[in-house]
């Protein structure tokens, strides 16, 4: 196996700090060159984990093609081709069409290659019958902030998938977030969370933001007062280890003014709408799955 190298160097600052690159000779394929395939695309190459020029992908779509040729990826004309040139093969279409484009690569899959799906709800068991019996298979939950270095996501195993594959995989997505080894039947919960939680949370800025502006402030000073406020609370819950519960009394004065608004969030349930979309996202994810 020599696809995961662990670095000391420091010539490159990012993988210095990360401590991880993959070897020269891996080559990532993307079959499905949509959102979710280039945010983790131009994550890795904005981390130097790979170069572009080690990147093929292959998509119906020719408007997608353009924009992976836009940041150096070769396109391929057949996802069977990706498969050929790639040792790491990442599924990345929407998860009714992973078992026609498995169909494509299968001819090309060998033992060498290891493959990587990130579609919702598609069972290990599922991917490794469609992908040839053998095959080393690993899922990934991520999100859409792979593009900025900040995913959260969670990662279950397939039966043949070795522990070199798991800790190259959790290499790969550490230098562009936080990624978890989970259960596979955790993965529909993940999804529910953290896959869809980015849409919850760009809701709530717009919505914070319209607040703002319903109370008077510019449009472009709320949006960036809501996007800092949501960002400097969550940077507050990792960097602080404090429980978010003693974070916000710590912001809620007595008879001030965020217990004002605290109190309104709590009359509209707010909490109870949170977590009932997280499970509706979960279920959701369990139906595509037909589990
Ligand atoms: N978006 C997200 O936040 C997340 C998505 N995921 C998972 O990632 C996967 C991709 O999602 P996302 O990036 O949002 O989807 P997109 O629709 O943006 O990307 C999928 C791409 O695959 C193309 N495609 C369709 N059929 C084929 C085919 N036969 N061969 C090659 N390419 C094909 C699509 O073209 P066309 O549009 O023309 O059909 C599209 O460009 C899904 O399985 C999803 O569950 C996981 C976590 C988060
Ligand atoms: O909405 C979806 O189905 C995908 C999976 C997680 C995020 N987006």
């Amino acid at each position: 196996m020599d696809v995961l190298r662990v670095t000391t160097s420091n010539t490159v600052s990012n993988r210095a700090a990360m401590g991880f690159e993959v070897a020269e000779s891996t080559r990532l394929g993307f079959i499905g060159a949509g959102q979710m395939a280039e945010a983790i695309a131009r994550g890795l190459v904005g981390k130097g984990v790979i170069p572009a020029q080690r990147i093929t992908t292959s998509d119906v779509s020719p408007g997608r093609c353009k924009v992976f040729e836009g940041f150096g990826v070769s396109v391929k004309s057949s996802n069977a081709d990706v498969a050929a040139d790639s040792n790491i093969l990442i599924i990345a279409v929407k998860p009714q069409y992973v078992r026609v484009v498995l169909d494509d690569a299968r001819p090309k899959l060998t033992k060498n290659h290891l493959l990587v799906s990130i579609a919702a709800g598609i069972q290990l068991k599922d991917l490794e019958a469609w992908a040839g019996g053998d095959a080393r298979v690993v899922r990934v939950m991520p999100n859409t902030p792979c593009l900025v270095g900040e995913t959260a996501a969670a990662l279950s195993a397939g039966s043949s998938a070795t522990k070199e594959d798991v800790e190259l995989v959790t290499g790969m997505f550490s230098t562009i977030g936080k990624i978890h080894v989970v259960n596979e039947n955790l993965l529909n919960a993940v999804t529910g969370l953290s896959g869809s939680g980015p849409a919850y949370v760009y809701l709530a800025i717009e919505a914070l933001a319209d607040g703002g502006v319903r109370a008077g402030l510019p449009r472009d000073v709320a949006l960036s007062l809501a996007t800092q406020t949501v960002y400097g609370a969550a940077k507050m819950v990792n960097d602080t280890g404090k429980h978010p519960a003693q974070l916000k009394d710590e912001v809620t004065s007595p008879g001030g003014t965020t217990i004002a608004g605290v109190h309104e969030l709590e009359k509209a349930g707010f909490r109870a709408a949170l977590m009932n979309a997280v499970v509706a996202a979960a279920r959701r994810s369990e139906e595509m799955s037909g589990q």
